[in-house]
């Protein structure tokens, strides 16, 4: 079932055209994630289906209904913002209750649904505190409690993480997976970071200037990018241009290689996308590939190298640590090629 439907939404400020015809299908309980560099137009779109903003041209529809003549406070949406925009001067009890005392709900009702959010939240013992006693992540997981105490459908984050450190962005990337999970609701993330996206998401939406490049499950989106740009985006790449030579035979470098792609004109250039760590390096075997080591960090679990390939930089990474200078042969899975039309 579509909970939301974006039909060809398109919003300039000024001259600048800052969503250029998105098209999007949110569903039920999902949580989804818009992520693209800064300036994309994701903030925009998260902020037209709260009801900030007005699209120039364009439909949304909550379960089929238009909702642009909805006011955003009659909306079933609520949103979490980067900065928490809680209220300092009440407490933390008094700031999830906020909208609750607003519908005058019996105080009965308040404080069990009160509890109820503190303890989804995992912070059940902070109701009398001060908001400004509580640490960044705390403030944040009170923004949360007070924006589902209403009972959204949807809820709407803005780089919720943004203003926490690292260490603290990874634990509460587990807990915000939790929250929804437990509540079951749709979220609609917006991050530019694409570790974020891809930990947390049912689905990611890669935007660039305001279109939409790829639509898919995490894995969808790393394993197969759908355009060089995505590649470069999420994750590190290699990307070489070659040519598609026929069904299932790339060449690059005057070299033919293995491929499982296919659909590409025969002898059409094409992007060649290749993943750092698939790339499989075998001293000694003069028939491969050759490349040569220019540079090695250790990074922990595995070292990561620069090499020279026919006068090309690639990154490739590998458990065993080889010198600068050492001469490699270079292996790739057919499967690990991941060819794409070539845009320029
Ligand atoms: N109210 C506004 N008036 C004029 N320009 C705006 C307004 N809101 C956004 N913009 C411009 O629209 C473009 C897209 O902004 P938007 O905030 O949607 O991008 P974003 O992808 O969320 O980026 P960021 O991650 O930096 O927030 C930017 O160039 C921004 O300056």
């Amino acid at each position: 079932m579509q909970l939301i439907e974006i039909k060809n939404m398109k919003k300039s400020f000024d001259d600048t055209q800052v969503l250029d015809g998105i098209d999007l299908y949110v569903r039920d309980g999902e949580f989804l994630t818009l992520l693209g560099p800064s300036g994309c137009g994701k903030t925009t779109l998260l902020r037209i289906i709260a009801g900030f903003e007005t699209p120039d041209e364009g439909e949304l529809l909550f379960n089929g209904k238009d909702m642009l003549r909805i006011k955003h406070y009659e909306r079933p949406v609520n949103t979490v913002f980067q900065k928490y925009a809680l209220f300092p001067h009440l407490n933390v009890y008094d700031n999830v209750a906020f909208g609750l005392k607003l519908k005058k709900l019996p105080k009965s009702t308040i404080d069990s649904r009160v509890t109820e959010m503190l303890e989804l939240v995992n912070l059940p013992q902070v109701a009398k505190r001060n908001i400004q006693s509580l640490s960044g992540g705390q403030q944040q997981r009170i923004a949360i409690a007070r924006a589902l105490v209403n009972d959204p459908k949807i809820l709407l984050l803005d780089e919720p993480l943004g203003a926490l450190d690292l260490k603290l962005r990874k634990q509460m990337q587990f807990e915000l997976k939790r929250i929804q999970e437990q509540v079951g609701i749709t979220f609609i993330y917006v991050t530019h970071d694409q570790e974020e996206a891809l930990s947390m998401s049912d689905t990611v939406v890669v935007m660039r200037d305001g279109a939409i490049q790829q639509i898919g499950t995490p894995t969808d989106i790393y394993n197969e990018p759908e355009n060089a740009f995505v590649a470069n985006f999420i994750g590190e790449s290699n990307i070489i241009r070659g040519r598609f030579v026929k069904d299932k035979v790339i060449s690059f470098y005057g070299r033919e290689f293995q491929c499982v792609d296919k659909g590409f004109e025969e002898n059409s250039p094409v992007q060649i996308v290749i993943r750092p760590e698939d790339v499989e390096l075998k001293a000694g075997r003069d028939d491969l590939l050759q490349g040569t080591v220019t540079s090695i960090v250790f990074k922990g679990v595995h070292y990561e190298m620069i090499l020279d390939v026919h006068g090309e930089k690639w990154k490739v990474q590998s458990t065993v640590a080889r010198e600068p200078g050492a001469v490699v042969g270079i292996y790739v899975e057919p499967d690990n090629f991941h060819v794409m039309e070539d845009e320029a």
